[in-house]
């Protein structure tokens, strides 16, 4: 196995149809230069914004299993972890354990959490994630990607301002969190959305034009993509932060365009 090329574990939930999760998450890496293994949290037909919700949860046994394999075929070596999608705490606390696992084996292993909970102030995820994301996960995360309102749940602080937003952004440093990246925030005019990036007393700030519909699977994009250009970059905050958006806008007009053709 090459030692050069970045490798990734991505621990996140997998659909059959739509893009969320590791279908949000695999492809651009790969494309990026990234070796990528995924494990699936979950198996849904579809995103939770559906109305019905078919599929299974993947048992702690059965992940115990997978990584497991992954140590005695000796396989796991990983410069990056990524997670994201986790419905259930005793899910999250074994999450917190296998981070340890592969940092023993890798102390250098940079963790990206995406703190999946919610949006727009309403969770999707069983409220008692929340404490475990808080106070086990979200300290072990070298970059943390929340929206505000994940963001707002973890600190019980409001993001009202600029100065709201920075204040939560160092309290969430102050759990030990290098890189914060509030995702998107509704710091804007109304036609607008407004993403920061903090690190080592960096902080950048960008807005960006809101297209006129929800998306679902951008959080994770965007995790994965912060993943990628802060490697590729050498953690150049502003450039990581400009690419990102970059892609996503992109990505978000074209799926607008394509959306209204239908
Ligand atoms: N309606 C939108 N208009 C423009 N960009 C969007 C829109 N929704 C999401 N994005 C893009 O996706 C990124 C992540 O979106 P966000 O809503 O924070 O993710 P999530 O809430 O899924 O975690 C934003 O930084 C932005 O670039
Ligand atoms: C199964 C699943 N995974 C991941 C997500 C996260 O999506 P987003 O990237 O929009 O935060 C969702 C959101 O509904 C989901 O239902």
């Amino acid at each position: 196995m090459s030692e050069d090329i970045p490798r990734v574990l991505s621990i996140q939930s997998h659909v059959v149809h739509g893009y969320v999760g590791n279908k949000s998450a695999v492809f651009p890496l790969q494309v990026l230069g990234f070796e990528v293994d995924a494990i699936n949290t979950v198996q849904f037909s579809t995103h939770t914004g559906y109305k019905h919700i078919k599929g299974n949860v993947l048992k702690n046994e059965e992940m115990e299993e997978l990584i497991e394999g992954l140590i005695l075929n000796e396989v796991d070596y990983y410069t990056h972890l990524i997670t994201g999608y986790s419905r259930s705490p005793e899910s999250l606390k074994q999450l917190a354990e296998i981070i340890k696992k592969l940092k023993q084996k890798n102390p250098q292993l940079i963790y990206v959490c995406d703190p999946v909970m919610g949006d727009n102030g309403k969770m999707y995820v069983p409220e008692d994630i929340l404490p475990v994301y808080r106070d086990i996960v979200v300290p072990l995360a070298d970059i943390i990607t929340p929206n505000q309102f994940e963001a707002e749940l973890m600190t019980g602080m409001p993001v009202k301002d600029l100065d709201g937003a920075l204040k939560v952004i160092e309290a969430l440093h102050q759990k030990g969190v290098k890189t914060v990246v509030l995702s998107s925030t509704e710091l804007g005019d109304g036609d607008n959305i407004v993403a920061i990036a903090s690190s080592k007393g960096e902080q950048y700030i960008i807005k960006m034009p809101k297209v006129d519909a929800t998306f679902t699977g951008t959080g994770d994009l965007f995790a994965a993509l912060f993943l990628a250009w802060s490697y590729k970059t050498n953690n150049n905050l502003k450039l990581t932060l400009e690419r990102v958006i970059a892609t996503l806008q992109n990505i978000v007009q074209d799926t607008y365009q394509k959306a209204r053709v239908l």
